[in-house]
């Protein structure tokens, strides 16, 4: 396993298209959608929009080209979840035989209310896929601060030589089979953390951020179970690790999103996922049965059907009832 490609040239793709340049020195493609972007950071070898500061490894390339996947024998792809299923579309008839595509975004597909990894099993037939998930803010990981992540595919060796292939010094990948756990962990922490800095917004104080990160988890423990995930999966790096730090961080979006919310500011003009995922989440725990108070109220915040203010009030009135 050498060639790597990412496809998503922001953030999170250009520190992990850094991260497989330090591990190896074989090369690596940086593949974005927009050729004058692309053309803008291979000449200032840096993505100033993204990620602003962090010099690119000499060993990635940057391009518009996606033909690019083709010499590859890694794929990570990172763009939003809710443009997985079409660029996996774009991407199939591209991929050298045998490639791995490792999912890297957290969320929940809206409309067939699907993980990454059940997108890729349906857009990618045949294909070996991965998830990489975990706590990992992009900036902290491209300054080379160590980070402890999760990579799961329901492939065991798999999952080993990909962790191999991509562990630096710093950057640590934890191998896991539970794809569900893995997924579900990434795509709830994100929600849950929109309701965290709505109520740092709103001034609840740190008491009641706390409450929410811990019935926060509850309401993923119960999904957890209703979809067959493992629940130390749940409790570890990719579960409550990466609720713990977007939760308590305003370098999060997500956290940023609901403190602003909270506020009354305007929404930042920056990717947050858990705000498109809210409603997919929901709808995925009403298909099982599961309850999700606190996810349902940042689903109906985000929509504005109801404000921070009655939302609040709302998760307060809930009835009294046993912790577990
Ligand atoms: N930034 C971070 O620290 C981390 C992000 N992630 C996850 O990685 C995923 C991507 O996030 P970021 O890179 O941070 O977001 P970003 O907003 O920095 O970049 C998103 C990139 O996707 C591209 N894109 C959007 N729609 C596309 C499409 N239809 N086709 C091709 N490219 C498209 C955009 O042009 C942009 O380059 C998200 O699911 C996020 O939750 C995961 C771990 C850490
Ligand atoms: O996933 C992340 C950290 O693990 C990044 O969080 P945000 O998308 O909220 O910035």
């Amino acid at each position: 396993m050498s060639g790597v490609a990412v496809v998503g040239a922001g953030a999170w793709g250009t520190a992990l298209a850094n991260v497989a340049a330090d591990a190896s020195a074989a090369p690596v493609t940086l593949i974005g959608r927009d050729a004058a972007a692309m053309a803008t950071i291979a000449a200032a070898r840096e993505n100033a929009r993204y990620l602003p500061g962090a010099p690119l490894n000499p060993h990635v390339t940057p391009t518009a080209a996606l033909d690019a996947v083709a010499g590859a024998e890694i794929v990570l792809l990172v763009t939003p979840t809710q443009t997985l299923r079409a660029v996996a579309a774009e991407l199939a008839p591209r991929l050298k035989a045998g490639a791995a595509v490792v999912a890297c975004a957290k969320g929940v597909e809206r409309g067939a209310n699907a993980l990454p990894p059940e997108v890729l099993a349906e857009a990618l037939p045949g294909v070996a896929l991965a998830l990489l998930s975990g706590p990992s803010f992009a900036d902290d990981v491209v300054r080379g601060l160590p980070t402890a992540v999760t990579l799961a595919a329901s492939d065991e060796t798999l999952a080993a030589r990909l962790a191999a292939r991509l562990a630096t010094r710093s950057f640590r990948p934890y191998t896991s089979t539970d794809m569900t756990g893995v997924a579900l962990g990434g795509a709830a922490k994100n929600v849950l953390a929109i309701a965290a800095g709505a109520a740092e917004g709103r001034g609840l104080g740190a008491s009641a951020v706390a409450a929410l990160i811990a019935r926060g988890f509850a309401e993923l423990a119960r999904l957890g179970a209703a979809l067959g995930a493992r629940p130390e999966t749940l409790s570890g790096l990719s579960g409550l690790g990466d609720l713990v730090l977007t939760a308590t961080s305003p370098k999060s979006r997500n956290f940023a999103l609901g403190r602003a919310l909270g506020r009354g500011e305007p929404a930042p003009a920056k990717l947050a996922e858990g705000a498109a995922t809210a409603s997919a989440l929901v709808a995925l725990a009403d298909a099982h049965g599961v309850e999700l108070p606190i996810s349902r109220a940042v689903a109906a915040v985000v929509a504005g059907r109801v404000s921070v203010a009655e939302a609040i009030e709302k998760l307060l009135a809930r009835p009294l009832k046993a912790e577990a």
